[in-house]
């Protein structure tokens, strides 16, 4: 694929697919207009990419027909919708079947699973002939472990796949024409991620009772003996852990550590069990590697966090020496977390070696990490995320701007800003990430930022009241996008510009809706123009799509 070059950032040739979306855009923009948004989000889905096409007759009234549960069809996948899943259309139909691991252009026979209002699901039994684009997986557990469903697919194929879906979503979702002649210029293309494996600054494996063995390999697999694993979820079991050594997607380092933990704590002499999720019995729960670096030299700088269901130091020594001796390792932590629940975040948290804290930078600023802090995971990739914010946000960087952060986390977004702005005011509703933001703006010797704890779904008419009117407002939600209480405040607000992050482009869609067309139906009035919309791969293999959005006050 062609790559352009804008402002420094790689970009890849801009959409040459768009002309061929439109047909299929026509029929599930019906669709998709009459669903709630998270089956919108669904069916707001990228069109066929430019290749023939055997199963679908667009034509045809798709409502007119339903298959049942248990039928089996033979289908050919379009493209890429809502978490990765493959959008296919039933021959002579053109009805929407939706299918897990399904890659644009692979044909195969599915099995009918989940009948839902305007489609069905289906389940993969068999590939007649592979996808476009198709590449040998590097990792033997990349269509078994629920992380990575698109490792098999060319890269450049995966970033055009979400950039379609993210044009689909706006357009059907988001209410704006893609006839609009700003529209082209409105929609940015792509910044792919230059580095595709190793750029996980975090992982988190589960211990577990019961060892999940994918089908295929069910006959390599001699160790009978135990049954206990360490790794990955099975998609869609809390119970059953795929057992890994190695994870393409975090360092090499932390894989050598991984890889040691995994060669002893079977080992009975040491005492240890894994925690039963049924039983609530047993100590080990989850393992937790985060990479981060020595601002100083350069060097990495490994935290390993055992997470454990009661406090016991005496039983996790073993591996607390063996983990210490890796170079790298400078933080071996334990969160003691006591509840049934399968979280990470523990009610106590003990230093087992060397800090507690380790260290990342990013936009020249320092950032200290603890074990539960939320830090971007891709730090490489968050350079360039955060730049894209910085020069969408156009501060005149004379320091005489406001900035309202929302949903700041750890403060880093308004940190990066703070230098160019007068006074930066963060919301967040995680008093852990508050104090951290707080912190990381001492560490950085920054005074112009104030860091504020609340929840932003249940603001007061008196939020307002918090700090001045803001020159330009960040909103960077999390995946259920703003709440409709927040809309409103920011349409009276009326801050000159909007810098939207999202993490969901579904829920991004509908609050760029609401924000620049309004709510009719709750007589709400939007007054901000979209101005871009500049998607970033932050997570290759993944689903994931982040977007940057610039709105401007009308
Ligand atoms: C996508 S993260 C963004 C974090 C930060 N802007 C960054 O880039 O590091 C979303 C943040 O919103 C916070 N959050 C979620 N729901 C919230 C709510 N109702 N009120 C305030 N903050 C909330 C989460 O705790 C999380 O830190």
């Amino acid at each position: 694929m062609a790559a352009a070059t804008a402002g420094g950032v790689r970009l890849l040739h801009p959409r040459p697919w768009a002309r061929n979306l439109r047909r299929t855009a026509r029929q599930l923009s019906t669709l998709a207009a009459s669903l709630p948004i998270e089956n919108a989000e669904e069916l707001t889905t990228t069109a066929a990419a430019p290749k023939p096409l055997t199963s679908t007759n667009t034509d045809k009234n798709p409502t007119a027909y339903y298959p049942k549960r248990g039928q089996t069809l033979e289908l050919v996948c379009e493209s890429l919708a809502f978490k990765g899943k493959g959008l296919c259309k039933v021959a002579d139909t053109g009805f929407i079947v939706m299918c897990d691991r399904a890659l644009p252009g692979e044909k195969f026979i599915g099995r009918v699973t989940r009948k839902k209002d305007n489609y069905a699901e289906v389940k993969k039994l068999k590939t007649i002939s592979p996808h476009w684009d198709n590449v040998e997986a590097p990792c033997e557990f990349a269509s078994h472990c629920g992380g990575c469903k698109t490792q098999n697919l060319l890269y450049e194929a995966q970033v055009r796949a979400k950039e379609q879906q993210l044009h689909e979503l706006i357009v059907h979702v988001g209410k704006f024409s893609d006839k609009d002649p700003e529209f082209d210029g409105i929609m940015k293309p792509i910044v792919p991620c230059d580095i595709q494996f190793h750029y996980r600054n975090k992982m988190e494996f589960s211990f577990g009772t019961r060892k999940w063995v994918p089908e295929e390999f069910l006959h390599q697999e001699c160790d009978e003996t135990n049954e206990y694993a360490l790794g990955l979820h099975a998609p869609g079991f809390f119970d059953k852990v795929l057992n890994i050594n190695k994870c393409l997607l975090q360092s090499d380092s932390a894989n050598k550590v991984l890889a040691a933990i995994q060669d002893i704590w079977r080992d009975p002499e040491l005492g240890l069990s894994p925690y039963d999720v049924h039983s609530h019995h047993g100590f080990l729960k989850h393992l937790m590697l985060r990479s981060g670096r020595n601002v100083e030299t350069g060097q990495p700088e490994l935290m390993v966090n055992f997470v454990t269901s009661s406090y016991k130091p005496e039983l996790l020594k073993p591996l607390v020496e063996k983990v210490a001796t890796f170079p790298d390792v400078v933080s071996i932590m334990n969160n003691v977390n006591t509840s049934v629940g399968n979280t990470s975040v523990g009610e106590e948290e003990y230093t087992l070696f060397g800090k507690s804290t380790i260290v990342e930078s990013l936009r020249e600023l320092k950032f200290q990490i603890s074990a539960n802090s939320f830090f971007q995971t891709n730090t490489h990739q968050a350079e360039i995320l955060y730049k894209l914010i910085e020069d969408c946000s156009c501060l005149k960087g004379d320091g005489s701007e406001i900035v309202l952060d929302l949903f700041c986390g750890t403060g880093t977004i308004g940190l990066t800003l703070a230098k160019r702005a007068k006074h930066v005011y963060g919301f967040e509703i995680v008093d852990q990430a508050i104090s951290d933001a707080r912190r990381n703006a001492n560490l950085n010797g920054i005074s112009n930022a104030t860091f504020v704890q609340g929840d932003l779904n249940k603001i007061g008419d008196n939020f307002g009241e918090y700090f001045p009117k803001p020159d330009l407002v960040i909103t960077d939600p999390n995946r259920p996008g703003m709440h409709l209480k927040l809309i409103k405040f920011l349409l009276n607000l009326k801050a000159p510009r909007i810098v939207y992050v999202s993490c969901n482009p579904a829920t991004c869609a509908r609050d760029l809706d609401y924000l620049c067309h309004g709510v009719a139906e709750k007589n709400i009035k939007g007054c901000y123009k979209l101005k871009s919309i500049q998607p970033v791969d932050m997570f290759p293999h993944t689903p994931h799509i982040e977007c940057v959005c610039l709105l401007e006050l009308r």
